[in-house]
């Protein structure tokens, strides 16, 4: 939940930065705190059914935000970026997921890789490409780490998410940013130990 640079944005409340939410939250740490607790509680239902296509990441961003804002489940439209790091133009995401979903299916979902490390090294490549589209206004870091967890599941890996630092993952997301998915594969590998 770090905060994201953007353009203007008529998601906010006017003059702040703080997304319109439907508990009417206009205190950062208020909406932060409600967002999380929302988000903890539909974790604990089952996810959406899906085929693990773009329509399905959407249901799962859905199904986590729906209590929260009422674009859950939406592409964002306007221009985001955090740290100085600029996601992709709103007008190309649903090209570009369509593309990498497809890119997804074509490899069976990454079945085709039982090895552990060219598992890793491909799902870093997905989670990377994700996160620099990053379709949603907020809540893309849960999605993609659900996502995650998807793809190792239907491989018959396992993610231990609590094998990870989360400032070590975040450092490695950055790095993915910038083209180097080496320590965006490592913490994956760790994760599946
Ligand atoms: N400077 C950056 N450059 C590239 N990616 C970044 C940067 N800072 C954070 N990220 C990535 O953006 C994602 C977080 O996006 P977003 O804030 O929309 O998701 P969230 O689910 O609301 O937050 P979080 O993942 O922190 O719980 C994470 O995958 C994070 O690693």
């Amino acid at each position: 939940m770090s905060r994201y640079n953007a353009t203007e944005d008529p998601l906010c409340y006017p003059g702040s930065q703080v997304l319109i939410n439907k508990a009417d939250l206009r205190n950062q740490d208020d909406l932060d705190q409600f967002e999380q607790l929302m988000f903890l509680s539909r974790s604990e239902e089952p996810l959406p059914e899906g085929n693990l296509d773009y329509g399905h990441y959407k249901k799962i961003h859905h199904h986590f935000f729906q209590d929260v804002y009422d674009w859950a489940g939406h592409p964002r439209e306007i221009r985001t970026g955090k740290g100085g790091n600029w996601f992709c133009y709103p007008e190309y995401i649903d090209p570009e997921m369509q593309k990498l979903f497809a890119q997804l299916a074509a490899e069976d979902h990454l079945r085709n890789f039982p090895d552990p490390d060219e598992f890793a090294n491909r799902a870093a490549h997905f989670i990377a490409e994700i996160n620099a589209v990053h379709p949603f206004r907020e809540g893309n870091g849960r999605c993609q780490l659900t996502l995650l967890d998807l793809l190792l599941s239907v491989s018959g890996f396992e993610m231990h998410e609590d094998q990870i630092d989360p400032d070590i993952f975040m450092q490695a997301m950055i790095a993915s940013f910038h083209g180097d998915n080496t320590p965006l594969a490592r913490a994956i590998r760790l994760m599946m130990d």
